[in-house]
């Protein structure tokens, strides 16, 4: 039996902040495991989870309305340290008979606090003294509203000028706020803040590390499914590609995975998959070859909603017919990772509106009688991605832009011609390439290739060229839900765009996408 890692827990409650998956991935970071629920989960829920110490997020809402969001009483009951952060922090202070009040100067971006009394907290935390001996922490605030007198048994433990009670604590309850975000790198000392709060106040121990993580998940794998064979769609993109890595250490040959071929795959996708998997890691992979089936069920297929369901039933038609030839299957893997959980629960409420249908192999139908196994459930990207390398995949194959399941299917524009996807398939891997060649890949984090099909004129040698647009997007992002388009040199795009009219053939001219998300999503359909 392995240690348990997940015996030292924090729950973060969310109030609706921006940063709210960034303050779990701060924690998981510092080596204890943390869940975010929302703050109106229910006491029963609260009280199960069983943290050793529970964060309260910021929040876009203003305590100074009754009908705001207020921290559960169920929170205070459980008699562990609390640590509220910006709208958790004018919460807290609200429930213990504090002032909040609408500040006249809202504070956004860049603030110097100075320490006042450090407090269990803060000790032995400072960025640096100032000429008065004062000890000085950069840090990043986003707000209006501020903590203008203190709750009863509460002291202040850090001050700007504009909020005079930036920090504030009770060392014997152990309860903290902070007006200031610990969680975003631009606060230099943030780390080490929430390990104090972790670690120090908390008493947890840093046991979610890598190695146990996957010693943890090849145990409870293997007691899941037993002897049984697990079916696994495997894309060759990063999620996939780390069960597989992950299952394959589990359970061997008892591992079958589906790759489909949907002719819709990057420049050379499929021969790469089958040798990386099948050839050098000895995984069980079968290729689909059903290029003409996704193509024939997209022709004549324009609207971009109507081609990403019938993609997406037509992999459901594959997984299908894969579980009936191997009837010995019990179960099928899935990619799914904690942002895909907390996004459809966050969908499911029905506050967030459909922009696109994502593909996605969770709307099997039940006939299937498969079970799920979802190793990665619990996991954020960077964590998968440290997984794999520790298992060995190819850091080049770790590292990999996410590609979207119905591939080129929607980044050539309205009907999908067959013959569009050789020009895409091929400009995508030069601009691929030379973005991996300059150093860029890994800065930007996703980039792409966009057929457009509409005709321009262009010259050539002296004769007339009328042929299509190809565009080029490359963005950065940290979770994909924001992002802003990459100010890549000029001279590469210009050596870019050269290579793609050359060599591609069918285009005659290149163009570099300049929208950011919003109001653009990432990709064009
Ligand atoms: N060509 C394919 N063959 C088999 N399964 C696929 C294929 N494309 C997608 N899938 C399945 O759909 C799931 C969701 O796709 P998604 O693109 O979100 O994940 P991924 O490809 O594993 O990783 P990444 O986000 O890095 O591209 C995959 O985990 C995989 O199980
Ligand atoms: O697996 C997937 N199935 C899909 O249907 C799908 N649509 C978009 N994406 C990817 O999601 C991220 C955000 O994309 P958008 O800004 O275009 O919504 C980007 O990384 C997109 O590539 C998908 N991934
Ligand atoms: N970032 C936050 O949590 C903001 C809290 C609150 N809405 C304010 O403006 O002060
Ligand atoms: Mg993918």
């Amino acid at each position: 039996m392995t240690a348990d890692i997940h015996a030292d827990r924090i729950l973060i409650l969310d109030f609706g902040s921006q940063y709210t998956q960034l303050i779990a991935r701060r924690v998981r970071e510092i080596g204890v495991y943390s869940e975010i629920m929302p703050f109106d989960v229910g006491d029963q829920a609260i009280a199960d989870f069983a943290a050793s110490g529970i964060i309260l997020s910021g929040g876009p809402e203003s305590v100074a309305f009754d009908d705001s969001p207020r921290i559960p009483p169920v929170v205070f009951e459980l008699g562990v340290p609390l640590l509220g952060i910006c709208y958790g922090m004018q919460a807290m202070a609200t429930h213990f008979g504090g002032t909040v009040s609408p500040s006249d100067e809202k504070e956004f971006g860049y603030a110097e606090v100075a320490l006042h009394e450090p407090g269990e907290l803060f000790r032995g935390i400072e960025d640096r003294i100032d000429a008065d001996g004062r000890a000085l922490l950069e840090v990043w605030m986003s707000h209006g509203d501020k903590v203008t007198e203190l709750p009863l048994g509460f002291k202040t433990l850090c001050t700007t000028p504009s909020a005079p009670i930036a920090g504030m604590g009770d060392d014997e309850r152990h309860y903290y706020g902070l007006q200031f975000h610990p969680e975003v790198t631009h606060t230099a000392q943030g780390k080490r803040i929430l390990e104090r709060f972790v670690h120090e106040i908390c008493g947890c121990g840093a046991t979610w590390t890598t190695e146990a993580i996957i010693d943890d998940q090849l145990e409870r794998v293997r007691e899941q499914v037993g002897s049984d064979t697990v079916l696994l769609g495997l894309s060759g993109g990063v999620d996939s590609s780390v069960v597989a890595a992950l299952l394959h250490e589990a359970i061997g040959n008892q591992l079958l995975c589906i790759f489909v071929d949907t002719g819709l795959l990057r420049y050379q996708e499929g021969d790469q998959v089958m040798a990386t998997f099948a050839e050098h890691l000895g995984v069980r992979v079968e290729r689909v070859n059903a290029q003409k089936q996704f193509m024939d069920a997209l022709a004549g297929v324009s609207d971009p909603e109507e081609k990403r369901k019938i993609i997406g039933r037509e992999f459901i038609r594959v997984f299908e017919a894969a579980a009936k030839t191997h009837q010995e299957a019990a179960w099928l893997a899935q990619g799914t990772i904690y942002p895909d959980v907390i996004e459809s629960a966050g969908a499911k409420t029905g506050k967030a509106k459909v922009i696109k249908s994502h593909h996605n192999v969770g709307g099997l139908p039940e006939e299937m009688n498969l079970k799920l196994v979802e190793p990665l459930r619990e996991l954020f990207k960077d964590e998968v991605r440290r997984i794999g390398i520790e298992l060995g995949l190819p850091r080049e194959l770790v590292m990999r832009h996410p590609f979207p399941g119905p591939g080129l299917g929607v980044r050539i524009l309205g009907e999908v011609r067959p013959e569009f996807v050789e020009p895409l398939q091929k400009a995508d891997h030069i601009f691929i390439s030379e973005l991996r060649q300059a150093n860029l890949y890994d800065q930007v984090s996703q980039a792409f290739a966009v057929f457009l099909p509409v005709k321009s004129v262009g010259v050539v040698g002296d004769a007339r060229r009328y042929e299509y647009v190809i565009a080029l997007r490359a963005v950065e992002t940290v979770d994909f839900m924001t992002a802003r388009w990459a100010y890549l040199d000029h001279a590469f795009l210009d050596h870019v765009s050269r290579r793609i009219i050359n060599e591609c053939g069918g285009v005659s001219r290149v163009v570099y996408d300049i929208s950011g998300k919003p109001p653009a999503t990432i990709e064009w359909e």
